[in-house]
């Protein structure tokens, strides 16, 4: 079962395949990028409670207009499944996570029921989790490569000697790949999708590293911060990917240097399917195209910029010319 994708719905019902579409992909990109901002800001009003109801910088009513916003989008998600639903009566089969989703919240048996809002969050984190949290990491991959074409070579040179010209790169090849692997954690390294990751709270007294830590404080962990720390990385603010190279650091939320899908029992659950997306995505952008940047931007001029807020992404979406460079066929609908 394919989870959701959101963006491909969209364009789908945009070209009339499943009727009238609700708001157009540049709209609903617009409604993720604010989901991400609202949700890494920092609200006056959390902090200092007696003046909340000033809403001083205007989050909360960006909130609520979001938060109606994003109800009508998922409204029309779920009413549209349950008419296929409906129409197809018992030949019906789920083909995606939507119909899975509303599968078992129809089970009447259920020890734990899940409702119409429970749906529709359940949509809501799959979206907001899985969609600009790869693609925004492939980009700054991309972007720190084309500063470093020393990093394209070798990337593509493995790929040529693992993969060769005459297929694209799969899921099975990536164990294969080491040094695509090592972009891939150094890249996470220096642009964490959640710098802050989750914010925490402590049940109880405590001490770590020697400071004190009252039961209630809000915990927030800055791992962009530990990702560029001195004490811990030689060269911190130089893309190496070298230094994964047979390295045992792992992103599993083990090692506390490196963590980009957090730790412990909030860590990231899709952290499996996010790694493979980034992987494949990336490897194949890397096999399949001659990149660069274009004409007249030079790579010191290319900025590194980032937006902060729940998540990093660039502050200047990255630019590049890419020419195909396997055979023709291979660029066909269906490869
Ligand atoms: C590059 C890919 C991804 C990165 C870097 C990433 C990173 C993170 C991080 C740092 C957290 C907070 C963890 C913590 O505070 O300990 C998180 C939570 C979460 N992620 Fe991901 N994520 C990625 C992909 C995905 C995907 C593909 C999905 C789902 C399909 C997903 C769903 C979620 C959900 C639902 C949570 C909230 C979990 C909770 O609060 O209990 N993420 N992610």
């Amino acid at each position: 079962i394919r989870p959701l994708t959101a963006r491909k719905y969209l364009e789908k019902q945009a070209v009339g395949e499943d009727g009238p579409a609700i708001m157009a992909p540049e709209e609903f990109k617009c409604m993720i990028d604010e989901l991400f901002f609202l949700n890494g800001v920092l609200n006056i009003g959390d902090s200092i409670p007696w003046l909340d109801w000033m809403d001083l910088q205007g989050y909360v009513r960006r909130m609520k207009k979001l938060s109606k916003k994003f109800d009508q989008f998922l409204e029309h998600v779920l009413d549209d499944h349950n008419e296929r639903r409906r129409l197809q009566g018992e030949s019906f089969v789920s083909r995606d996570m939507v119909d899975v989703l509303l599968e078992i919240a129809s089970d009447p048996n259920l020890e734990v029921k899940l409702h119409r809002n429970g749906v529709k969050a359940f949509i809501q984190d799959l979206i907001a989790g899985g969609t600009e949290t790869t693609a925004i990491t492939v980009e700054w991959a991309m972007s720190q490569m084309l500063k470093k074409p020393e990093v394209f070579s070798k990337a593509t040179e493995e790929l040529d000697r693992v993969v060769g010209r005459e297929r694209w790169v799969t899921e099975d090849d990536i164990p294969n790949l080491p040094y695509v692997e090592a972009i891939v954690k150094e890249t996470m390294r220096m642009h964490p999708v959640a710098p802050m990751l989750a914010p925490r709270l402590a049940r109880e007294d405590a001490s770590v590293g020697g400071y004190n830590i009252p039961v209630g404080t809000r915990v927030l962990i800055n791992v962009w911060s530990i990702g560029r720390d001195p004490a811990v990385w030689d060269s911190p603010e130089e893309f190496i990917p070298e230094r994964f190279v047979g390295s045992k650091i792992d992103i599993k939320g083990h090692d506390f240097e490196l963590l980009p899908f957090g730790s412990g029992r909030r860590m990231c659950p899709g952290y499996s399917l996010g790694l493979k997306v980034i992987h494949v995505s990336l490897a194949n952008l890397l096999h399949g195209f001659v990149c660069k940047l274009p004409d007249g931007v030079a790579t010191d001029q290319l900025s590194m910029e980032e937006i902060f807020g729940l998540s990093t992404p660039r502050k200047f979406p990255l630019q590049v010319v890419m020419k195909p460079k396997l055979q023709g066929h291979l660029y066909a609908r269906g490869h």
